[in-house]
């Protein structure tokens, strides 16, 4: 593995993890994941992970249908809890040793996310799994994800998801959308691309934390992004 980068941060759509169905998780789609991370740590890659909850609730769809968005939040964080206990275990069944540490306290399934802990796990060869978002309501896994690659001092943030990038529309919507292979972050958020979040992307152009978006339903895009590939779009 060519030496691009020593530690990423991975967002991981929760979406993504339905694979063919139409909620929850698909055990071979998890599966196809956890084998492409498991095989970058194995080249020496520390991997920071960052998995989203769309695939079970969001907060915003449960206050659209009439809950409280607070309580509807805290529901979608729990869902991020639920998919990374998911990937924690399929990375230890493929022999990848993971740790899960989440936002706010969930007992004993869990550690209480400490920055500094992070960083020693990632420098042993673990995977860690930050779970539970922020914390707190009214913000997404996307913010999430910048801040902990930020607070870890990733070299870059990947977001993989559904789509091969950020386009001038979306483009499950607008077949004409046309695909942006670069793009600085002012640009993202003037145009409102809503492939990620303003906070997101506010924090990544603060911290200078350049951003990968490409299509994690491909096989091998995530080592192509590893290894420095131009795949998808990046953001910086
Ligand atoms: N300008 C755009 N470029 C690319 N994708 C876009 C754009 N606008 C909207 N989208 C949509 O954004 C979606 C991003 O999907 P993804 O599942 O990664 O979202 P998420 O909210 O970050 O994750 P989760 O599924 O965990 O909630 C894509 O499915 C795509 O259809
Ligand atoms: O910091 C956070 C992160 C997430 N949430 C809630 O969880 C769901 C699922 O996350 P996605 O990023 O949409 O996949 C999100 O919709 C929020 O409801 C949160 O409140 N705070």
């Amino acid at each position: 593995m060519p030496d691009t980068y020593r530690r990423i941060l991975l967002k991981l759509s929760g979406e993504a993890l339905m694979g063919p169905m139409e909620s929850g998780i698909d055990p071979a789609t998890l599966n196809r994941f956890a084998t492409e991370i498991s095989d970058l740590l194995k080249e020496g890659v520390q991997v920071g992970l960052v998995i989203g909850g769309g695939n079970i609730f969001r907060g915003a769809g449960l206050a659209a249908a009439g809950m409280d968005r607070v309580k509807g939040d805290q529901m979608g964080m729990l869902a991020t809890v639920m998919n990374s206990l998911a990937m924690q275990d399929a990375l230890i069944r493929l022999g990848s040793p993971c740790r899960l540490m989440t936002a706010f306290s969930v007992g004993t399934l869990s550690e209480p996310f400490d920055r500094d802990r992070a960083i020693r796990h990632l420098e042993q060869g673990r995977a860690v799994i930050f779970a539970g978002g922020t914390g707190n309501p009214y913000f997404t896994t996307d913010s999430a994800a910048s801040l902990r690659a930020i607070e870890i001092q990733a070299d870059i943030l990947f977001k993989a998801t559904q789509v091969d990038g950020v386009y001038s529309d979306d483009p499950k919507r607008n077949p004409d959308a046309e695909r942006f292979e670069h793009l600085s972050y002012d640009e993202a958020i003037d145009r409102r691309l809503m492939v990620m979040d303003t906070t997101a992307l506010a924090l990544c152009r603060e911290n200078r934390l350049p951003l990968q978006v490409f299509n994690i339903h491909e096989p091998g895009n995530l080592r192509r992004a590893a290894t420095g590939e131009a795949i998808g779009t990046r953001v910086e």
